[in-house]
Protein backbone atom coordinates (compact mmCIF):
# COMPACT_ATOMS: atom_id res chain seq x y z
CA UNK A 1 0.00 0.00 0.00
CA UNK A 2 1.37 3.46 -0.75
CA UNK A 3 1.43 5.34 2.55
CA UNK A 4 0.19 9.11 1.52
CA UNK A 5 -0.11 12.10 2.60
CA UNK A 6 -1.92 15.42 2.10
CA UNK A 7 -0.77 18.59 3.12
CA UNK A 8 -3.98 21.06 3.37
CA UNK A 9 -7.23 18.58 3.55
CA UNK A 10 -9.30 21.60 4.54
CA UNK A 11 -9.27 22.62 0.93
CA UNK A 12 -11.53 21.54 -1.67
CA UNK A 13 -8.86 20.03 -3.58
CA UNK A 14 -7.69 18.44 -0.65
CA UNK A 15 -11.32 17.15 0.51
CA UNK A 16 -11.67 15.93 -3.23
CA UNK A 17 -8.25 14.29 -2.57
CA UNK A 18 -9.57 12.65 0.33
CA UNK A 19 -12.95 11.56 -1.68
CA UNK A 20 -11.33 9.76 -4.55
CA UNK A 21 -8.79 8.49 -2.27
CA UNK A 22 -10.70 6.88 0.94
CA UNK A 23 -11.31 3.78 -1.59
CA UNK A 24 -8.48 3.89 -3.68
CA UNK A 25 -7.37 -0.02 -3.42
CA UNK A 26 -3.10 1.00 -3.09
CA UNK A 27 -3.53 3.92 -0.92
CA UNK A 28 -3.63 4.38 2.87
CA UNK A 29 -3.78 7.41 3.90
CA UNK A 30 -1.83 8.35 7.26
CA UNK A 31 -1.40 12.06 7.14
CA UNK A 32 -4.05 15.22 6.64
CA UNK A 33 -2.74 18.51 7.70
CA UNK A 34 -4.65 21.53 8.56
CA UNK A 35 -3.32 24.60 10.58
CA UNK A 36 -6.76 25.98 11.72
CA UNK A 37 -8.58 22.77 12.50
CA UNK A 38 -5.66 20.96 14.38
CA UNK A 39 -7.11 17.86 15.98
CA UNK A 40 -10.41 18.07 14.48
CA UNK A 41 -11.79 14.66 12.70
CA UNK A 42 -12.04 15.00 8.92
CA UNK A 43 -15.70 13.33 9.23
CA UNK A 44 -16.95 16.02 12.00
CA UNK A 45 -15.66 18.56 9.21
CA UNK A 46 -17.00 16.99 6.07
CA UNK A 47 -19.49 14.66 6.99
CA UNK A 48 -19.78 12.98 3.27
CA UNK A 49 -16.35 11.02 4.65
CA UNK A 50 -18.04 9.81 7.72
CA UNK A 51 -17.68 6.20 7.76
CA UNK A 52 -15.01 6.66 5.07
CA UNK A 53 -11.94 8.44 6.71
CA UNK A 54 -11.21 8.06 10.25
CA UNK A 55 -8.40 10.49 10.76
CA UNK A 56 -7.61 13.86 12.54
CA UNK A 57 -6.17 16.80 10.92
CA UNK A 58 -2.75 17.57 12.22
CA UNK A 59 -0.52 20.29 11.67
CA UNK A 60 2.08 20.12 9.08
CA UNK A 61 5.26 18.67 10.21
CA UNK A 62 8.02 17.68 7.83
CA UNK A 63 9.07 14.38 10.01
CA UNK A 64 5.43 12.71 9.56
CA UNK A 65 5.21 13.99 6.01
CA UNK A 66 8.64 12.48 4.92
CA UNK A 67 7.39 8.81 6.44
CA UNK A 68 4.58 8.91 3.56
CA UNK A 69 5.76 6.99 0.08
CA UNK A 70 3.54 10.43 -1.52
CA UNK A 71 2.60 13.66 -0.32
CA UNK A 72 0.16 16.05 -2.26
CA UNK A 73 0.27 19.85 -1.99
CA UNK A 74 -3.22 21.13 -2.01
CA UNK A 75 -1.80 24.11 -0.71
CA UNK A 76 -1.37 28.02 -1.98
CA UNK A 77 1.65 28.65 -4.02
CA UNK A 78 4.81 28.35 -1.99
CA UNK A 79 4.54 26.17 0.69
CA UNK A 80 5.46 23.46 -1.47
CA UNK A 81 8.39 25.46 -2.36
CA UNK A 82 9.58 25.50 1.50
CA UNK A 83 8.45 21.97 2.60
CA UNK A 84 9.07 19.49 -1.21
CA UNK A 85 13.09 19.44 -0.22
CA UNK A 86 12.79 17.33 3.40
CA UNK A 87 10.30 15.50 2.36
CA UNK A 88 12.35 14.39 -1.21
CA UNK A 89 15.26 14.48 0.83
CA UNK A 90 13.70 11.51 3.18
CA UNK A 91 12.95 9.74 -0.53
CA UNK A 92 9.02 10.17 -0.64
CA UNK A 93 7.39 11.40 -3.60
CA UNK A 94 5.65 14.85 -4.52
CA UNK A 95 2.52 15.28 -6.17
CA UNK A 96 2.21 19.35 -5.84
CA UNK A 97 -1.71 20.61 -6.94
CA UNK A 98 -0.26 24.49 -7.00
CA UNK A 99 1.92 26.19 -9.60
CA UNK A 100 5.02 25.69 -7.45
CA UNK A 101 6.95 23.55 -10.11
CA UNK A 102 4.64 24.14 -13.22
CA UNK A 103 6.81 27.11 -15.21
CA UNK A 104 10.19 25.84 -15.54
CA UNK A 105 11.41 29.03 -16.48
CA UNK A 106 12.05 30.82 -12.68
CA UNK A 107 12.15 33.95 -13.68
CA UNK A 108 8.77 34.18 -15.59
CA UNK A 109 7.31 31.87 -12.72
CA UNK A 110 8.73 35.13 -10.64
CA UNK A 111 7.01 37.70 -12.72
CA UNK A 112 3.72 36.33 -12.69
CA UNK A 113 3.81 35.27 -8.78
CA UNK A 114 5.11 38.33 -7.50
CA UNK A 115 7.69 36.65 -5.32
CA UNK A 116 11.15 34.92 -4.97
CA UNK A 117 10.77 31.31 -6.49
CA UNK A 118 11.64 29.29 -2.56
CA UNK A 119 13.16 26.02 -4.44
CA UNK A 120 14.99 26.75 -7.75
CA UNK A 121 17.12 23.39 -7.15
CA UNK A 122 14.17 21.43 -8.20
CA UNK A 123 12.52 22.81 -11.02
CA UNK A 124 14.51 20.76 -13.35
CA UNK A 125 13.14 18.00 -11.61
CA UNK A 126 9.99 18.60 -11.56
CA UNK A 127 7.17 16.67 -14.20
CA UNK A 128 4.69 18.81 -15.74
CA UNK A 129 1.56 16.45 -14.66
CA UNK A 130 -0.48 16.38 -18.28
CA UNK A 131 -0.10 12.59 -18.52
CA UNK A 132 -1.61 13.25 -22.22
CA UNK A 133 1.95 15.08 -23.40
CA UNK A 134 4.20 13.93 -20.15
CA UNK A 135 3.80 10.20 -19.40
CA UNK A 136 6.73 8.89 -19.61
CA UNK A 137 8.75 11.90 -17.57
CA UNK A 138 5.58 12.03 -15.02
CA UNK A 139 6.44 7.33 -14.44
CA UNK A 140 9.95 8.60 -14.16
CA UNK A 141 9.86 11.15 -11.62
CA UNK A 142 9.78 12.00 -8.01
CA UNK A 143 8.00 15.57 -8.40
CA UNK A 144 5.18 16.35 -9.74
CA UNK A 145 3.51 19.87 -10.89
CA UNK A 146 -0.24 19.06 -11.55
CA UNK A 147 -1.39 21.36 -14.21
CA UNK A 148 -3.95 24.78 -13.27
CA UNK A 149 -7.43 24.13 -13.99
CA UNK A 150 -7.48 26.20 -17.10
CA UNK A 151 -4.71 25.50 -18.62
CA UNK A 152 -5.97 21.71 -18.18
CA UNK A 153 -9.07 22.30 -20.33
CA UNK A 154 -7.05 24.29 -22.57
CA UNK A 155 -4.13 22.20 -23.48
CA UNK A 156 -5.87 19.42 -24.46
CA UNK A 157 -8.05 21.40 -26.65
CA UNK A 158 -5.27 22.54 -28.00
CA UNK A 159 -2.21 19.51 -28.53
CA UNK A 160 -3.74 17.72 -31.60
CA UNK A 161 -3.35 20.72 -33.53
CA UNK A 162 -0.18 22.58 -31.74
CA UNK A 163 1.87 19.24 -31.77
CA UNK A 164 1.20 18.74 -35.60
CA UNK A 165 2.42 22.20 -36.48
CA UNK A 166 -1.48 22.83 -37.86
CA UNK A 167 -2.22 26.38 -36.01
CA UNK A 168 -2.36 28.69 -38.14
CA UNK A 169 -0.23 31.92 -37.15
CA UNK A 170 0.88 30.22 -33.96
CA UNK A 171 -2.35 31.24 -32.90
CA UNK A 172 -5.62 30.71 -30.32
CA UNK A 173 -7.88 32.29 -28.83
CA UNK A 174 -9.43 30.56 -24.93
CA UNK A 175 -12.41 32.33 -24.11
CA UNK A 176 -13.36 30.49 -20.54
CA UNK A 177 -15.60 29.82 -18.07
CA UNK A 178 -15.20 28.82 -14.10
CA UNK A 179 -17.16 27.33 -11.69
CA UNK A 180 -16.65 29.35 -8.16
CA UNK A 181 -14.93 26.78 -6.32
CA UNK A 182 -11.84 27.17 -8.08
CA UNK A 183 -10.94 30.01 -6.33
CA UNK A 184 -11.15 27.33 -3.27
CA UNK A 185 -12.34 27.65 0.07
CA UNK A 186 -11.48 30.54 1.39
CA UNK A 187 -13.92 33.26 2.21
CA UNK A 188 -13.63 36.30 -0.62
CA UNK A 189 -16.06 38.30 -0.94
CA UNK A 190 -16.33 37.54 -4.83
CA UNK A 191 -17.17 34.09 -4.24
CA UNK A 192 -20.69 35.13 -1.85
CA UNK A 193 -23.57 34.05 -3.25
CA UNK A 194 -25.12 37.43 -3.62
CA UNK A 195 -22.04 38.58 -5.97
CA UNK A 196 -21.31 35.01 -7.93
CA UNK A 197 -24.82 34.22 -8.75
CA UNK A 198 -27.08 35.51 -11.36
CA UNK A 199 -24.18 37.18 -12.67
CA UNK A 200 -21.23 36.39 -14.70
CA UNK A 201 -18.27 38.48 -15.56
CA UNK A 202 -14.13 38.20 -16.85
CA UNK A 203 -10.85 38.83 -14.72
CA UNK A 204 -7.55 38.79 -15.52
CA UNK A 205 -8.42 40.04 -18.54
CA UNK A 206 -4.88 41.84 -18.76
CA UNK A 207 -3.03 38.94 -17.56
CA UNK A 208 -4.08 36.18 -15.79
CA UNK A 209 -1.51 33.91 -14.25
CA UNK A 210 -1.96 30.40 -15.73
CA UNK A 211 -1.14 32.39 -19.29
CA UNK A 212 2.80 31.46 -19.04
CA UNK A 213 1.61 27.53 -18.35
CA UNK A 214 -0.40 27.31 -21.14
CA UNK A 215 2.13 29.37 -23.36
CA UNK A 216 5.25 27.37 -22.16
CA UNK A 217 3.47 23.88 -22.78
CA UNK A 218 1.47 24.22 -26.34
CA UNK A 219 5.00 26.10 -27.06
CA UNK A 220 6.96 23.06 -26.78
CA UNK A 221 3.72 20.81 -28.26
CA UNK A 222 4.48 23.11 -31.60
CA UNK A 223 8.07 23.41 -31.52
CA UNK A 224 8.12 26.98 -31.08
CA UNK A 225 6.61 29.93 -30.06
CA UNK A 226 2.64 30.14 -29.92
CA UNK A 227 0.62 33.03 -29.16
CA UNK A 228 -2.41 32.50 -26.95
CA UNK A 229 -4.93 35.10 -25.76
CA UNK A 230 -6.43 33.79 -22.76
CA UNK A 231 -9.95 35.55 -20.56
CA UNK A 232 -11.58 33.43 -17.56
CA UNK A 233 -14.88 34.58 -16.53
CA UNK A 234 -16.62 33.48 -13.27
CA UNK A 235 -20.11 32.13 -13.49
CA UNK A 236 -22.82 31.07 -10.98
CA UNK A 237 -21.96 27.32 -10.80
CA UNK A 238 -19.53 25.13 -8.48
CA UNK A 239 -17.62 22.94 -10.31
CA UNK A 240 -16.61 23.50 -13.97
CA UNK A 241 -14.41 25.09 -16.55
CA UNK A 242 -15.72 25.39 -20.01
CA UNK A 243 -13.04 26.60 -22.62
CA UNK A 244 -14.15 27.69 -25.67
CA UNK A 245 -11.16 27.83 -27.82
CA UNK A 246 -10.63 29.78 -30.92
CA UNK A 247 -8.10 28.86 -33.76
CA UNK A 248 -7.56 28.66 -37.90
CA UNK A 249 -6.66 25.71 -39.69
CA UNK A 250 -6.91 24.56 -43.29
CA UNK A 251 -8.34 21.19 -42.07
CA UNK A 252 -11.96 19.88 -43.19
CA UNK A 253 -14.29 18.96 -40.65
CA UNK A 254 -13.41 15.49 -41.67
CA UNK A 255 -9.91 15.24 -41.65
CA UNK A 256 -10.25 17.68 -37.67
CA UNK A 257 -12.45 14.99 -36.18
CA UNK A 258 -9.74 12.33 -37.79
CA UNK A 259 -7.16 14.23 -36.13
CA UNK A 260 -8.17 14.53 -32.82
CA UNK A 261 -9.70 10.91 -32.47
CA UNK A 262 -6.54 9.43 -33.41
CA UNK A 263 -4.35 11.65 -31.02
CA UNK A 264 -6.49 10.87 -28.26
CA UNK A 265 -7.78 7.24 -29.13
CA UNK A 266 -5.19 5.57 -26.39
CA UNK A 267 -6.74 8.30 -23.68
CA UNK A 268 -8.66 6.65 -20.97
CA UNK A 269 -9.66 10.28 -19.54
CA UNK A 270 -10.00 12.11 -23.00
CA UNK A 271 -13.63 11.66 -24.74
CA UNK A 272 -13.89 13.36 -28.16
CA UNK A 273 -17.11 13.59 -28.90
CA UNK A 274 -18.84 13.28 -32.20
CA UNK A 275 -18.49 16.18 -34.86
CA UNK A 276 -21.54 18.37 -34.15
CA UNK A 277 -21.54 17.73 -30.20
CA UNK A 278 -21.23 20.29 -27.41
CA UNK A 279 -19.87 18.99 -24.22
CA UNK A 280 -21.31 20.54 -20.94
CA UNK A 281 -19.38 21.30 -17.50
CA UNK A 282 -22.32 18.34 -16.23
CA UNK A 283 -21.20 16.08 -17.96
CA UNK A 284 -18.04 15.81 -16.68
CA UNK A 285 -18.77 16.75 -12.50
CA UNK A 286 -17.25 14.90 -10.55
CA UNK A 287 -15.31 12.47 -13.18
CA UNK A 288 -12.06 12.80 -14.46
CA UNK A 289 -12.91 13.09 -18.42
CA UNK A 290 -11.72 15.97 -20.37
CA UNK A 291 -14.89 16.08 -23.17
CA UNK A 292 -13.75 17.61 -26.04
CA UNK A 293 -15.44 18.57 -29.46
CA UNK A 294 -14.46 20.09 -32.85
CA UNK A 295 -15.81 22.22 -35.17
CA UNK A 296 -15.13 23.80 -38.34
CA UNK A 297 -17.21 26.55 -39.31
CA UNK A 298 -18.76 26.49 -42.68
CA UNK A 299 -17.62 29.63 -43.80
CA UNK A 300 -14.10 30.16 -43.21
CA UNK A 301 -10.77 28.61 -41.99
CA UNK A 302 -11.85 29.03 -38.56
CA UNK A 303 -11.86 26.47 -36.09
CA UNK A 304 -14.09 26.50 -32.68
CA UNK A 305 -13.02 23.35 -29.88
CA UNK A 306 -14.80 23.34 -27.07
CA UNK A 307 -13.37 21.42 -24.21
CA UNK A 308 -15.17 20.89 -20.67
CA UNK A 309 -13.88 19.32 -17.38
CA UNK A 310 -14.43 19.16 -13.49
CA UNK A 311 -11.88 22.49 -12.13
CA UNK A 312 -11.59 19.76 -8.84
CA UNK A 313 -11.21 16.34 -10.91
CA UNK A 314 -9.22 16.37 -14.17
CA UNK A 315 -7.95 20.38 -13.26
CA UNK A 316 -6.76 19.35 -10.01
CA UNK A 317 -7.44 16.29 -7.87
CA UNK A 318 -8.71 13.70 -10.15
CA UNK A 319 -5.22 14.61 -12.49
CA UNK A 320 -3.26 14.30 -9.02
CA UNK A 321 -4.12 10.97 -8.47
CA UNK A 322 -3.96 9.68 -12.29
CA UNK A 323 -0.30 11.04 -11.88
CA UNK A 324 0.46 8.77 -8.31
CA UNK A 325 -0.61 6.29 -10.08
CA UNK A 326 1.74 6.63 -12.95
CA UNK A 327 4.36 7.48 -10.69
CA UNK A 328 4.37 3.81 -8.79
CA UNK A 329 3.39 1.69 -11.95
CA UNK A 330 -0.33 1.22 -11.01
CA UNK A 331 -2.85 1.15 -14.02
CA UNK A 332 -3.23 4.72 -14.64
CA UNK A 333 -7.19 4.53 -14.55
CA UNK A 334 -7.17 2.80 -10.70
CA UNK A 335 -9.36 4.63 -8.83
CA UNK A 336 -10.74 7.09 -11.14
CA UNK A 337 -13.77 5.43 -13.28
CA UNK A 338 -16.14 7.92 -11.33
CA UNK A 339 -19.01 8.59 -14.27
CA UNK A 340 -20.16 11.84 -13.78
CA UNK A 341 -23.19 13.27 -11.72
CA UNK A 342 -26.53 13.55 -13.51
CA UNK A 343 -28.42 15.90 -13.17
N1 LIG B 1 -9.81 25.00 -6.51
C1 LIG B 1 -9.48 24.58 -7.72
O1 LIG B 1 -10.33 24.35 -8.59
C2 LIG B 1 -8.04 24.38 -8.09
C3 LIG B 1 -7.01 24.71 -7.22
N2 LIG B 1 -5.70 24.52 -7.59
C4 LIG B 1 -4.61 24.85 -6.69
O2 LIG B 1 -4.56 23.88 -5.64
C5 LIG B 1 -4.13 24.51 -4.43
C6 LIG B 1 -5.20 24.31 -3.35
O3 LIG B 1 -6.40 24.92 -3.83
P1 LIG B 1 -7.77 24.91 -3.00
O4 LIG B 1 -7.98 23.56 -2.41
O5 LIG B 1 -8.78 25.49 -3.88
O6 LIG B 1 -7.38 25.93 -1.82
P2 LIG B 1 -8.14 26.25 -0.47
O7 LIG B 1 -7.93 27.69 -0.22
O8 LIG B 1 -9.55 25.74 -0.56
O9 LIG B 1 -7.34 25.38 0.60
C7 LIG B 1 -6.01 25.62 0.92
C8 LIG B 1 -5.52 24.58 1.94
O10 LIG B 1 -4.15 24.83 2.24
C9 LIG B 1 -3.96 24.95 3.67
N3 LIG B 1 -2.93 25.97 3.86
C10 LIG B 1 -3.04 27.30 3.58
N4 LIG B 1 -1.87 27.93 3.83
C11 LIG B 1 -1.02 26.98 4.28
C12 LIG B 1 0.35 27.01 4.71
N5 LIG B 1 1.05 28.15 4.71
N6 LIG B 1 0.92 25.86 5.12
C13 LIG B 1 0.21 24.68 5.11
N7 LIG B 1 -1.08 24.60 4.72
C14 LIG B 1 -1.68 25.74 4.29
C15 LIG B 1 -5.33 25.31 4.21
O11 LIG B 1 -5.53 24.80 5.53
P3 LIG B 1 -5.03 25.53 6.85
O12 LIG B 1 -4.99 27.00 6.56
O13 LIG B 1 -6.02 25.13 7.90
O14 LIG B 1 -3.66 24.94 7.12
C16 LIG B 1 -6.27 24.59 3.26
O15 LIG B 1 -6.45 23.26 3.69
C17 LIG B 1 -3.88 25.98 -4.78
O16 LIG B 1 -2.53 26.18 -5.10
C18 LIG B 1 -4.76 26.20 -5.99
O17 LIG B 1 -4.31 27.27 -6.76
C19 LIG B 1 -5.39 23.96 -8.78
C20 LIG B 1 -6.37 23.60 -9.68
C21 LIG B 1 -7.77 23.81 -9.40
C1 LIG C 1 -12.49 31.05 -9.85
C2 LIG C 1 -11.03 31.30 -9.60
O1 LIG C 1 -10.66 32.23 -8.94
N1 LIG C 1 -10.18 30.42 -10.14
C3 LIG C 1 -8.76 30.50 -9.97
C4 LIG C 1 -8.10 29.30 -10.59
C5 LIG C 1 -7.64 28.36 -9.52
C6 LIG C 1 -6.47 27.52 -9.91
O2 LIG C 1 -6.57 26.58 -10.59
O3 LIG C 1 -5.28 27.94 -9.50
P1 LIG C 1 -3.89 27.34 -9.91
O4 LIG C 1 -4.11 26.44 -11.05
O5 LIG C 1 -3.03 28.47 -10.32
O6 LIG C 1 -3.31 26.62 -8.79
C7 LIG C 1 -8.17 31.73 -10.63
O7 LIG C 1 -8.63 32.14 -11.68
O8 LIG C 1 -7.16 32.20 -10.12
Amino acid sequence: MIKVGIVGGTGYTGVELLRLLAHHPEVELRVITSRSEEGVAVADLYPNLRGHVDLKFTVPDAQALAACDLVFFATPHGVAHALADEVLAAGARVVDLSADFRLTDIATWESWYGQAHGAPHLVDQAAYGLPERYRSKVCDSKLVAVPGCFPTSIELGLLPLAEKGLLKDQRAIADCKTGVSGAGRGAKVGSLLCEASESLHAYGVSGHRHLPEIRQVLSDAAGSSVDVTFIPHLTPMIRGIHATLYCRSDLSQEELQQLYQQRYADEPFVDVMPAGSAPSTRSVKGSNVCRIAVHKLAYSDQVVILSAIDNLVKGASGQAVQNMNLMFGLEETCGLNHVALMP
